[in-house]
């Protein structure tokens, strides 16, 4: 069962080079498990990434778990995990054991307490063999593995994953959902994938940096789809 954390917006605007992409978002909300639908350019990166504190709004107030992500950002880098859709925009070391061990070692873990950590969260995850890999020798599959468990190490109190399965085969999709299942934290996905939607306790439909629907999964994914299918391309 994943826990629980409260996350508040308040009046929030946010201008990309010219372009509104917030323009006054409220929300409210106790996140164990919640998913996130959207056309693509919706801003369901952009909120993720005003949640975890990585853009800040022009306007307006973002709080999680009570703080600001964007001005505290001991807080948000120790209870917020980002996984990226691309893993390769997290991954910035040459080996495994150097991914594992930084945040540990920027919190305050010696050298050694950064390494048994890292070694535990390895075998945690089946991947014990993993410690001296190279990081360019990972498949990408691996590499989301390798992402999500760089998010995970410092047992943080919610997860962010944005499109995080995304172009990953169906084993590796289960095997890491199946891992994440076993993780205290509450998330937040945004995907394409509906399916993998529908065990989320709550789903909101962003459309144009507003929430057009927030509900049960069934509700929302269903209004989505119906919506979609009449829908012509790119806009
Ligand atoms: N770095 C940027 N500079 C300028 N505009 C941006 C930038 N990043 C995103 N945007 C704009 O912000 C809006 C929201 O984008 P966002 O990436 O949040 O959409 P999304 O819902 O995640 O889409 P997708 O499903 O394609 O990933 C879009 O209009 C996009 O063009």
């Amino acid at each position: 069962m994943n826990g629980s954390m409260r996350i508040e917006l308040s009046k929030v605007r946010l201008t990309l080079e010219d372009r509104t992409v917030f323009d006054g978002l409220d929300l409210s909300l106790d996140v164990r498990r919640l998913g996130l639908v959207g056309r693509n350019g919706a801003g369901k990166s952009q909120l993720l990434r005003l949640i975890a504190g990585l853009t800040r709004p022009d306007d307006g107030t973002v709080r999680v778990g009570g703080f600001d992500p964007a001005k505290d950002r001991k807080a948000a880098t120790s209870r917020i995990g980002f996984v990226f859709q691309n893993p390769d925009h997290a991954l910035l070391f040459p080996t495994v054991l150097e991914e594992l061990t930084f945040g540990p070692k920027a919190k305050g873990a010696t050298a050694r307490e950064a390494e048994q950590l890292a070694k535990a969260h390895l075998a945690r995850f089946g991947v014990a063999h993993w410690h001296d890999r190279l990081v360019h020798s990972l498949s990408q599959g691996q590499k989301h593995l390798l992402g999500l468990m760089v998010a995970s190490i410092g047992d943080p109190d919610i997860l962010l994953m944005d499109e995080a399965f995304a172009g990953l085969d169906l084993p590796t999709t289960l095997a890491l959902r199946r891992v994440l299942e076993e993780l205290p934290a509450a998330r937040i996905e945004a995907s394409h994938d509906l399916d993998s939607l529908t065990g989320c306790d709550r789903v909101l439909w962003i459309d144009a940096g507003a929430v057009r629907l927030d509900g049960e999964p069934g509700e929302v994914i269903g209004a989505y789809r119906d919506a979609m299918a009449g829908q012509g391309g790119f806009e």
